[in-house]
């Protein structure tokens, strides 16, 4: 038997079946075409019965790719699907109909209304319909985990007769266990020997999140084709993840001794773009794609991936498509990863220096969730090069509102003694600063002023950060408080005092406040 397993994308299928997911057809020829350079066999890229513009898009992508995958539209059973399925393929330099019907007895009762004898008839005449229409006809056995094993294996035999290429076992509610689906295509791979002339497939849903397992155990099992949605989108709780498929048998090939012709550094562009064309959000722990699949935040595993990758990552970054791995500084955070940054910074700090900044660093970080550079660069200002704090808020009160022309009262430590200004302004903070450019006398110019939240609820901190200019001088400033006014003077004053601070040092703008 083959290693090869191909590899069946249905982002376009089943994928938009994920609710809110549609693609106009656009959008869905450019993600084919971005399937067609990830590397996949087939993709199927929509259901042409289901309506003109799902047939459209089918017809577009089947006339354009060229030199890759197969074209795949599904159909039911019945002859009217069947003909618009061909119809939206047949452009296709290779072209497959995908007949489906399902054949366990809870379909079989309550939804097709259907007896077995029905079910086996329709599968020979739709099967044998498509067969006659296309070389390359799946049929697939929807809800085939739920079925009875034998009735399962008598569909199979049916549809092979009637000219199937490709034969389905798709665990279409997300029911089985890994073992039970190993089980159940090794029964049909035992009891209908035939299906060995066609390639046997696996298709599942994510219901109890076995998916990816499940389509593992289909293809130890004997499968030749998985099919899945990339970043596991599809109807309900969605498909198998095609990254995660394709990445298990690349990382596990000396175990499993399987391959794919899937290109994987295409990987996470791919994901991005079905993100981006779906709507549909990757969670950051996510396998493979997730934001924070490469990133290292404890202290230990960025000590270990430091040394050697191999400690905390199975697979590299490049493999599947990224630039490098990231290592995030936060509370969790050591030494190690601190070291790492201010090397990578263009910082050279003596052991001491790297003491007093580490810990007040993990003070900053128990209250902020994630250290940015900004306020790592705004650490090395205070806590290494000690300026000095010659103007402090004392206090400031402001008068603003639909009525009435922003005025602010603002009041300053110079040093030891008090100084108070009051001013007018566009807006209340311009009003803030006004009075603080009349006590302090400076003529910075303000560059950039950004808020950031650091804390959540109604409580929440602010964060502001300024950038100042004044005679070719630049200077970041920062301050937080509950009160956004109050932050806004806190960050103005940090930027006066560091303004002047250079002047007097005559100090170069650290590498981080360059970039902003
Ligand atoms: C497991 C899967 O993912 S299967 C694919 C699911 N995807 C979709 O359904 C998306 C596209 N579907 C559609 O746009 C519509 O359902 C259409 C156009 C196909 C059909 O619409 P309608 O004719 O209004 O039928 P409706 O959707 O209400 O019901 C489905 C009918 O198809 C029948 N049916 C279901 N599966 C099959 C099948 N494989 N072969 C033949 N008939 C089937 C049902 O029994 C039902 O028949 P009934 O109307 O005689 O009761
Ligand atoms: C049509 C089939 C393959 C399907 O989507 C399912 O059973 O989940």
């Amino acid at each position: 038997m083959s290693n090869y397993v191909k590899i069946f994308d249905t982002t376009l299928r089943d994928g938009e079946q994920s609710p809110g997911a549609s693609m106009n057809k656009e959008e869905k020829l450019r993600l084919a075409r971005k399937l067609a350079k990830l590397g996949v066999d087939i993709i199927e890229a929509g259901f042409p019965a289901a309506s003109p513009g799902d047939f459209e898009a089918v017809r577009l992508i089947a006339g354009d790719l060229r030199g890759g995958p197969v074209v795949c539209g599904l159909s039911r059973t019945r002859p009217a699907d069947i003909e618009r399925c061909w119809q939206a393929v047949r452009e296709a330099e290779k072209p497959r109909i995908h007949v489906f019907l399902a054949t366990s007895d809870i379909h079989l009762q309550y939804k097709l209304q259907m007896t077995r004898q029905q079910v086996l008839d329709e599968i020979r005449s739709g099967v044998g319909h498509a067969r006659g229409l296309c070389e390359d006809v799946q049929w697939s056995a929807e809800d085939a985990s739920r079925s009875d094993p034998d009735f399962l294996c008598q569909c199979v035999r049916v549809a092979l007769e009637a000219g199937a290429t490709t034969i389905n076992i798709p665990d279409t509610v997300g029911y089985a266990l890994p073992h039970e689906f190993y089980e159940r295509i090794s029964y049909i791979r035992a009891n209908v020997p035939e299906v060995a002339r066609a390639t046997l497939s696996v298709h599942c849903h994510d219901d109890l999140g076995h998916a990816v397992a499940n389509s593992i155990a289909g293809v130890r099992a004997g499968a030749r084709q998985v099919e899945g949605c990339i970043n596991g989108i599809g109807e309900r709780a969605g498909n198998a993840a095609l990254e995660e498929v394709i990445m298990t048998l690349a990382t596990r090939q000396k175990e499993l001794g399987l391959i794919t012709g899937v290109n994987k550094a295409e990987i996470h562009s791919t994901s991005r773009l079905v993100t981006m064309i779906s709507g549909l959000p990757v969670q950051p722990n996510k396998a493979i794609v997730g934001a924070n699949a490469f990133a290292h935040e404890s202290g230990i595993h960025v000590d270990g991936v430091l040394k050697q990758p191999l400690t905390y990552e199975i697979m590299t970054p490049e493999e599947v498509g990224l630039a490098s791995n990231t290592v995030v500084l936060g509370k969790h955070s050591g030494r190690a990863a601190l070291r790492n940054w201010l090397s990578g910074n263009g910082y050279e700090l003596d052991r001491q220096q790297c003491e007093s900044l580490f810990e007040a660093f993990k003070r900053l970080a128990d209250k902020k969730k994630e250290i940015e550079n900004d306020d790592l660069e705004a650490l090395i200002a205070d806590e290494i090069l000690r300026i000095p704090l010659r103007w402090k808020l004392d206090y400031l009160n402001v008068m603003a509102g639909t009525e009435v022309e922003p005025v602010a009262t603002v009041r300053v430590f110079d040093g030891d003694s008090l100084r108070r200004e009051a001013a007018f302004g566009v807006g209340p903070v311009d009003a803030v600063y006004n009075a603080i450019r009349k006590i302090t006398g400076t003529q910075a110019k303000l560059m950039r002023y950004g808020v950031a939240s650091i804390t959540g609820g109604v409580d929440a901190q602010g964060e502001v950060t300024v950038k100042l200019q004044e005679n070719g001088n630049e200077a970041l400033g920062k301050g937080a408080d509950s009160d956004i006014l109050v932050a806004s003077a806190k960050a103005f004053l940090n930027g006066i005092n560091r303004l002047e601070y250079n002047k007097t040092q005559k100090m170069e703008l650290t590498p981080g406040e360059r970039q902003l």
